[in-house]
């Protein structure tokens, strides 16, 4: 398909079979800038699936997969995130021994590797950026401290922020509340809600108390189809959905 869209990310046909096996079959799917898009669905419906299809970790059996109207089922890995894709994984990849400040300072884009960057002089630009994320994820009074004394929420936050030190146009995240407390995904909620403006963030979460508070559009995968999509609500109300997935 070669039309160019408005979308974020406009996702057609995408299938990937694993031995015959269609994991996701013939999805369409679509983000828009400033979306904040949730999916939801029983464990093996294709969620995770998506997420790696979308990075290049898994690739497509066929389909289309348009991020700003570049087509990405061709492109590496390391291109599709250069092209601004963002994913966090669950297990937050930070560096335990490391400060917050030197974690988000290795993440800019333009230190690339760890010696590189600590050792490129801080200039303005970078240190603003630093402190604009700092703030945004809640560890602006933390700059200094190690990585690996922060809290289990703490450091999931480092990593979106080591996320939007990149400034992704598409940010995912894979289960972002898992094993945080109640203040924690308190908080989680509302930045994902801020860091969705002028971006679009793709989040795949089991805690419907915490799709219900962020999400502006859910959808429903079961075995590798869309089931269900809308907000929240009809979504809640849709006896298919209660069936599969809310009634268990
Ligand atoms: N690389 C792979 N090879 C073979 N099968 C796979 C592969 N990746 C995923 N699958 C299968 O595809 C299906 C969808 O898995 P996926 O992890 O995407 O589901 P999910 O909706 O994310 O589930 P969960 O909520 O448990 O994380 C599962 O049946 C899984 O076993």
């Amino acid at each position: 398909m070669s039309t160019n869209t408005n979308f974020t990310l406009a996702i057609e046909d995408l299938t990937v079979s694993f031995d015959g096996f269609k994991a996701v079959d013939s999805l369409n799917f679509y983000l828009e800038k400033n979306e904040l898009h949730v999916v939801i669905g029983p464990n093996g419906a294709g969620k995770t699936t998506v997420l790696d299809l979308i990075c290049g970790k898994t690739k497509s059996t066929s389909g289309s997969i348009k991020f700003l109207n570049t087509e990405l089922t061709n492109l590496a890995e390391h291109q599709i995130v250069r092209a601004g894709v963002g994913r966090k994984f669950q297990t937050p990849s930070i560096y335990e021994n490391l400060s917050v400040m030197e974690n988000l300072e290795i993440s800019y884009p333009r230190g690339r590797g760890v010696f590189g960057s600590l050792m490129f002089k801080h200039d303005r630009q970078v240190s603003d950026k630093i402190m604009e994320v700092a703030k945004q994820i809640m560890l602006e009074d933390s700059l200094d401290t190690e990585a690996g004394l922060l809290s289990h929420g703490q450091k999931q936050w480092l990593e979106i922020g080591m996320l939007l030190i990149q400034d992704p146009q598409l940010l995912m995240l894979d289960e972002p509340v898992a094993g945080m407390s109640v203040k924690e995904r308190e908080q989680t909620a509302e930045l994902l809600k801020k860091i969705s403006q002028g971006r679009s963030v793709l989040v795949i979460e089991h805690d419907m108390d915490f799709v219900a508070r962020i999400a502006q559009k859910v959808t429903v995968l079961h075995q590798g189809k869309i089931l269900a999509a809308g907000d929240m609500e009809d979504v809640q109300k849709d006896p298919k959905v209660i069936e599969v997935y809310l009634g268990h």
